[in-house]
């Protein structure tokens, strides 16, 4: 049995308070919480907290972990060992096959795991270029291959899609048989059968524990979601009073791709692609794990090569006509999955959010004061004001992603990409995202093109869609666009 005793783990100012908790062997747990902190305890056994105070006894030797401050830390990894500037040629990587056999030489164990995984198509695949959804499958294949005694998994559906959520489950179902599980999740419509106990914090601390039936009707639950509505009025209070579009023209069609199609040596990702996204227009991107959503919205943003290669017309400008990228980009907001992993460096956090008027990684500039003005006022708004002057890589996961939002969303863009902007935030912050994002697309605030695989993520005002439909040849994928607009 694992106990927790009058336990305190901290990170950057961030705090876990756990008085008394056990854990029982092959007994599995889920972790319901308002904010963070529960993420600490998967960084504490990774080592990136500390425990300040306190007493944790009976923790096995071989902890498997998936979350994504693991996840970052394989990123670091794997750029480190990027010797793409001494040989001028793209480093892919590490395959999937390379660095599940870092962590298990047996072969029969990689490629059950393979299998268990869904990465069967992706073994030789490099690690910078697999999708968010299969590196997330790949990190949950590493941590099974570590046969370990206890399994952490932190917001393990990020990412998935659908038919991956389900054998996620299924999986899970049966990997309980095996070792004791603790997962932590914000998704509380995904809990698997075999998490009879739900754990549930509240404010940083361990607030009380209870079977899976009781949880629904918590009251804890509501007075979140009630909190959730208030905080988001005001974040989208504050998108409409940070700068006025209305005097600039309006740009009609903002993005045109014609017979738009992505491939690789290996084979297609998309092709017959004819699509617009025309003034007052908010879109949602669907289909499975690597179809190319996030490749469409780096079509959009300029910042994939095939991007030259296909007919773009962007905010006005036809792409590769000699269109000053930056200008472009000045207009568009992203957060995505690789915006997050590049952004490596350590600013303060108050200069995070400020990097989004000059779209830089980092802050090089001297911003006005009223920019400065404007950026405190958003970290008071995600009540993050405490940690100005903390660095990027001291907050969690779910903070810094937060802190993207408000950096993507600080300059008011005319076109926003949100690549599955939720991911790795808690319940209360992503129900919080949630509504501010559908009050913003209400009232037409700016134009938004999303990405998300759950249900219990959509954003009301969204009524146009691009679906990535399998092709009949078993080929790529072939997108329908439609629309639910009256
Ligand atoms: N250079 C490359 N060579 C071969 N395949 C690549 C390359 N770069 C990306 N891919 C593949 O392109 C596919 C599309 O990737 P993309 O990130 O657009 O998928 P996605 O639809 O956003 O997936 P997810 O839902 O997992 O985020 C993936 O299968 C990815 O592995």
């Amino acid at each position: 049995m694992i106990e927790f005793k009058q336990v305190e783990i901290t990170r950057a100012k961030q705090k876990c308070i756990i008085d008394d908790w056990q854990i029982e062997a092959g007994k599995h747990v889920c972790v319901i919480a308002g904010d963070n902190s529960p993420s600490l305890i998967a960084d504490w056994l990774f080592e990136k907290a500390c425990l300040t105070r306190g007493q944790v006894t009976g923790l096995p030797e071989c902890i498997g972990i998936v979350s994504l401050s693991v996840q970052q830390q394989l990123y670091s990894d794997q750029k480190d060992a990027d010797e793409t500037d001494l040989t001028n040629e793209v480093d892919p990587g590490s395959s999937v096959y390379e660095l599940l056999y870092e962590i298990n030489t047996d072969s029969a164990q990689i490629e059950q795991a393979i299998i268990d995984c869904g990465l069967t198509k992706l073994r030789d695949r490099g690690f910078f270029l697999l999708s968010t959804g299969e590196t997330r499958r790949l990190m949950l294949a590493r941590a099974i291959l570590m046969n370990p005694q206890l399994l952490v998994l932190d917001e393990p559906y990020a990412g998935l899609d659908k038919d991956y959520q389900q054998q996620l489950s299924s999986l899970l179902e049966r990997l309980s048989t095996q070792y004791t599980i603790l997962m932590i999740t914000s998704r509380d419509q995904e809990i698997p059968e075999c998490f009879a106990k739900i754990s549930l914090f509240d404010e940083g601390r361990l607030h009380s524990s209870f079977a899976r039936q009781q949880w629904l009707e918590h009251p804890l639950r509501l007075q979140w979601q009630a909190l959730a509505g208030s905080v988001s009025q005001d974040l989208a209070q504050a998108l409409q009073t940070t700068n006025e579009l209305d005097d600039k023209p309006v740009i009609d069609p903002l993005f045109a791709i014609h017979e738009g199609r992505v491939a690789y040596h290996d084979g297609l990702i998309f092709e017959n692609l004819n699509w617009q996204i025309r003034p007052n227009q908010h879109w949602q991107v669907r289909g499975p794990n690597g179809c190319g959503k996030s490749t469409l919205l780096n079509l959009i943003f300029g910042d994939h090569p095939q991007c030259y290669s296909n007919q773009i017309d962007i905010l006005g400008h036809r792409r590769g006509s000699g269109e000053s990228i930056w200008e472009v980009k000045q207009r568009i907001g992203m957060v995505s999955s690789a915006l997050h992993l590049q952004y490596r460096v350590n600013a303060k956090a108050l200069d995070v959010v400020l990097s989004g008027f000059y779209d830089s990684i980092g802050l090089y500039q001297q911003p006005s004061a009223a920019e400065c003005h404007m950026a405190m006022n958003w970290l008071k708004l995600l009540h993050m004001q405490h940690l100005a002057k903390t660095g990027f890589q001291s907050l969690s996961y779910g903070q810094q992603r937060l802190l993207l939002i408000a950096r993507a969303l600080i300059k008011r863009p005319v076109l926003l990409l949100l690549d599955e902007p939720c991911q790795g935030l808690d319940y209360l912050n992503r129900k919080i995202v949630l509504q501010a994002l559908s009050i913003i697309a209400k009232q037409g605030l700016t134009q938004m093109v999303y990405v998300s695989h759950h249900d219990d993520e959509s954003i009301e005002g969204i009524e146009y869609f691009v679906d990535f439909i399998p092709a009949a040849d078993g080929q790529g994928y072939h997108p329908r666009v439609s629309s639910n607009a009256q």
